[in-house]
């Protein structure tokens, strides 16, 4: 067979050496740059130009050195942002320019790599902060898919924390989600008052952002053909797209196939070369002129090396988003009505299991707080005016309007002068009102601390004839003896608790170990504590027992300047402005920086008292649907003090 074993040879040698060409050529092609114009002067002129015209398409931070953005740069400018800087072009030494794309409004962008590469990381999270930057607050939609784990998007957690961003998807099932919700927002039949994501911004003026940094691994052709789709039908609706990672590899094991997928429609594409990146394709569907030929006929892309920018600054990320979060959060106005239930269904919850209101709005989600077995007690920190009353006012209205007298029954303390809770009572003043809150058992006004204890006292006995009766009962838990026995949640609010603890004499000592065995105990017996305060440092009777009280309080509730209610480290309040507060339900932990935190909300809460013709006709109705044969409160003030 020689001649057989000559032809297997010969083949065998082409073979290698075609493979040798075909490596030859790949490396050929990783070096290759365009070759320079030689016109020197001329080019640097074009690039002249070229900067100019990047200047007036990418104004503020659309086009700004992220490295370098002054401290004053204004966040969310009037109109949407479409052109976006990517990078800087140098086709020479003294000839660069900033590479700028169309996006919002025209098309999208694909890079050939996914995020696991970091020029590819750090230009995604360039051109997001960016986009968010510029966007007037709460029109840009975005959701995020990084099948890496997610971590790309981590300093842009405070904007997840205000409901503006959702963490990012990071598996399959999530990619499949956000496509849902993707396709769903281009659906034409969809009314457009439902493709509000909203309440506030008009949908017109709404752009979603579907931001895939990386692709699951287990990525399915049908996925696939679905992101095309959205990209073809995007940009008319207001969808666009920045997929990295675009063509994905073959998804058949043979990898010597060329990735079945073409380019996105509609898009530009940056190819990444070593260490430059190209940019092809053209986002412009339609051409200029209605006779005239496609651009992308014409036009197969910018024949320079592109840097790509790199990775923001992590503190400037979160800045911008804490700032954002913060705008968006105080951007709608919330009305006390936001967060009662519906009128028809006043009165209508058990507190059986638990007991729940909504204390305030994170961008239009209602966020709820609850008194239950694992979150028995709250702790409430603001500065003088911050609006420790008015949040307390509006749980007290949304916890009285959901549950019965018969579910709920309230002991309110306030060590400081002032009303608020004196609503809560008849008045007798000079315009006499007899109404008052038909849960409310005790209301002290400005009362002194031997008031205080008193109060704890008779909590404390409670606790000791319900401890009796669930012996008898034979049960554990305050749900169980409900199935048994009708009987309310207790709450006590405290205002200024630390007025009580004060000084090293009995009444401190007592009110202490009252607090903490109610603390203790509560969470069995539905009695339930809101301590509120300043600032909840510098307490001596807490002096080496700080975490006997506070660690059976795992609700915290940071208003402007109340930051001391969180663990030290979290700084989340730090820049709180007033009707503001940050709910926090692990007991003040922050987390790492920048992380997505799912147990700490940032939300927006009204003033109470804005709406006086409302907060009236509340007291009225609350007070008429009393039983009849209830008692008022008993009201303790300083004068009611009897003489020692
Ligand atoms: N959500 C809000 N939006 C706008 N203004 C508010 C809001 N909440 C409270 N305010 C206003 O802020 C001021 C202080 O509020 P509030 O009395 O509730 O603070 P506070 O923390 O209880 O103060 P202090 O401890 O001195 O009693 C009031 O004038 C109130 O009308």
């Amino acid at each position: 067979m020689p001649g057989l074993n000559a032809r297997i040879d010969q083949a065998a040698s082409l073979h290698r050496h075609a493979s040798a060409v075909a490596q030859a050529a790949a490396s050929a092609l990783d070096t290759y740059l365009p070759p320079p114009r030689t016109d020197l002067a001329e080019q640097q002129a074009l690039a002249q130009r070229l900067r100019d015209a990047a200047g007036r398409l990418t104004p503020g931070w659309l086009g700004a050195v992220l490295d370098e953005v002054p401290a004053g740069l204004p966040l969310g400018e009037q109109r949407r942002p479409e052109f976006v800087r990517i990078g800087t072009a140098a086709p020479g030494e003294d000839a660069q320019f900033p590479a700028v794309l169309p996006l919002l409004g025209t098309g999208h962008l694909t890079f050939s790599a996914d995020s696991r590469d970091p020029r590819v990381a750090g230009v995604l999270r360039a051109v997001l902060l960016r986009l968010l930057a510029t966007a007037p607050s709460g029109t840009l939609v975005v959701r995020a898919v990084d099948a890496v784990g997610g971590a790309l998007f981590a300093p842009f957690g405070a904007l997840a924390d205000a409901g503006l961003m959702p963490p990012p998807v990071t598996d399959r099932a999530g990619l499949q989600a956000v496509l849902a919700e993707a396709e769903h927002w281009v659906r034409p039949s969809r009314p457009e008052a439902q493709r509000r994501p909203t309440a506030r911004p008009r949908r017109r003026d709404c752009t979603m952002l579907l931001l895939i940094a990386a692709l699951p691994s287990d990525v399915q052709g049908a996925e696939l053909n679905r992101i095309t789709a959205l990209a073809q039908a995007g940009p008319a609706t207001g969808l666009h797209l920045i997929v990295a990672g675009w063509p994905p590899p073959p998804l058949t094991p043979d990898t010597s196939l060329p990735s079945a997928q073409a380019p996105l429609p509609m898009s530009t594409q940056v190819a990444l070369r070593n260490p430059y990146a190209l940019l092809g394709g053209m986002p412009f569907s339609q051409p200029a002129r209605a006779d005239g030929p496609s651009p992308t006929a014409t036009w197969p892309g910018l024949s320079v090396p592109v840097r790509l920018d790199p990775d923001p600054p992590a503190e400037l990320v979160a800045r911008v988003c804490r700032e954002l979060a913060e705008r968006y959060a105080l951007s709608g106005q919330v009305h006390l009505m936001d967060l009662l239930p519906d009128p028809d269904h006043w009165w209508a919850e058990s507190s059986a299991a638990g007991m729940s209101t909504t204390a305030g709005l994170a961008g239009e989600t209602p966020i709820s707080l609850v008194f239950a077995d694992l979150t028995p007690h709250w702790l409430v920190g603001g500065r003088t005016g911050g609006g420790k009353s008015a949040f307390l006012v509006n749980v007290l209205y949304g916890l009285c309007t959901r549950y019965d007298p018969d579910e709920l029954a309230l002991y309110l303390l306030d060590f400081k002068p002032g009303e608020a809770f004196g609503r809560f009572a008849p008045s007798t003043g000079s315009e006499p009102d007899p109404a008052w809150l038909p849960h409310a058992r005790v209301v002290g006004l400005d009362c002194d601390r031997e008031q205080g204890l008193a109060v704890l006292r008779e909590l404390d006995e409670e606790l000791r004839r319900r401890e009796e009766l669930w012996q008898e009962l034979g049960v554990q838990r305050f749900v169980q003896a409900r199935e048994q026995r009708s009987l309310p949640r207790l709450v006590c609010v405290i205002d200024e608790f630390p007025v009580l603890l004060t000084g090293s004499d009995p009444v401190a000592a007592e009110a202490l170990g009252l607090l903490e065995a109610i603390g203790r105990r509560g969470r069995a017996y539905g009695v339930h504590l809101i301590l509120c305060s300043q600032t909840v440092r510098g307490i001596e009777a807490l002096h080496a027992r700080r975490d006997s009280l506070f660690g059976q309080v795992p609700v915290r509730i940071a208003l402007p300047g109340g930051g001391d209610v969180l663990e030290a480290t979290n700084d989340a309040a730090a820049t709180l402005p007033l009707g503001c507060a940050v709910v926090n339900t692990a007991g003040g932990l922050g987390g790492p920086r920048g992380a997505t935190r799912g147990h700490e909300k940032t939300v927006r809460f009204p003033d109470p008292d804005a709406d006086a013709q409302v907060l009236a006709a509340l007291r009225q109705r609350l007070w008429q649907a009393r039983d009849p044969s209830s008692d008022p409160p008993v009201v303790l003030t300083a004068l009611t003090q009897e003489p020692a």
